[in-house]
């Protein structure tokens, strides 16, 4: 079973199906982390969640879900590209309250101040839970994925809404720790951390990286929650744990950091980047291994 951010007929629903084998049963769950939940318990094998978006940036739900409870890795990314429709009951009267994910109703702004500039606008816990609650008369309107009307009677207003093209959003599928997936020359790999509290501690967390060539991709702060001023430092690299110098730097990370969790290293959805120069650091950790066991010098 494969636990995924529902209910059914969100944009994530539509990721969980490109990771789902022909037999695995697809389970929505309604937030973040139930879903991941479910996984921690063994109640599915893994969980499809929302991570970041290119127009609004990180899924905060999905951010904490991750740091909190038992961990658990990445195997998989998608991304996917977001377009919008807009749903009402069939018949309805005017449009007076319209309702989304505050991720959905970010990237349609313009259109909603365009076209329903007197609509209340009212955040749900995704697209498709606004589309539940059209059906259910608690909303006039609801901004959802295209999906969303093969589940749910509604008509739809407007279709290929967006005020940015070629908006994406980028999924990732959870397991519990285990084998990680084999490198493929185009992996990513995921840690948070909290930096000790110090002068120069991003810094040094850093040049573990730039050190050994390797490319931050992403790098995304949350308050610890604990004291004001404390944070978690969710950070995306190049590479996978198994390369010696992926390896090297996550446990030079490992030492300047408080607490580090490991995330997953995983294969990217969209090849490319920076290239990585892997041999020159495969040749030295050889040499290196050579030199232990008394084979060179
Ligand atoms: O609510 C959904 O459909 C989701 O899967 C989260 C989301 C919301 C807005 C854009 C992309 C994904």
């Amino acid at each position: 079973m494969l636990a995924y951010f529902g209910p059914r007929g969100t944009f994530t629903e539509q990721a969980a199906r490109g990771f789902a084998t022909p037999q695995q049963e697809l389970v929505p769950f309604d937030t973040v982390p139930a879903a991941l939940t479910a996984t921690r318990r063994g109640e599915t094998e893994a969980a499809c969640v929302p991570v970041e978006n290119s127009v609004e940036g990180a899924v905060p739900a999905t951010m904490d879900a991750l740091t909190e409870g038992e961990p658990l890795v990445a195997v998989a990314e998608a991304v996917l590209p977001v377009r919008f429709s807009v749903l009402r009951r069939p018949g309805g009267g005017p449009v007076r309250t319209v309702a989304s994910h505050p991720h959905a109703l970010a990237q349609v702004r313009h259109w909603l101040a365009e076209h329903l500039p007197d609509a209340e606008v009212v955040a749900t816990t995704s697209t498709s839970a606004a589309a539940r609650a059209v059906l259910n008369g608690d909303f006039d309107a609801a901004v959802s994925a295209p999906v969303a009307v093969r589940h749910y009677p509604l008509e739809v207003m407007a279709t290929d809404v967006a005020d940015v093209r070629d908006a994406k959003t980028r999924f990732l599928l959870f397991r519990r720790p285990g084998p990680l997936p084999e490198p493929t020359g185009h992996d990513r790999t995921s840690v948070v951390c909290t930096a000790a509290d110090r002068v120069g501690a991003l810094a040094d967390l850093l040049a573990e990286l730039a050190l050994r060539g390797i490319n931050l991709t992403r790098i995304e702060s949350r308050p610890t929650k604990d004291r004001l001023g404390e944070y978690r430092f969710y950070i995306d690299l190049d590479g996978h744990a198994a390369e010696p110098r992926v390896g090297d730097a996550l446990a030079g990370l490992h030492r300047h950091c408080q607490h580090i969790r490991f995330l997953g290293s995983y294969p990217k959805a969209e090849p490319g980047g920076v290239p990585a120069g892997n041999d020159a650091f495969v040749s030295a950790a050889g040499w290196v291994a050579d030199i232990r066991e008394g084979r060179g010098a």
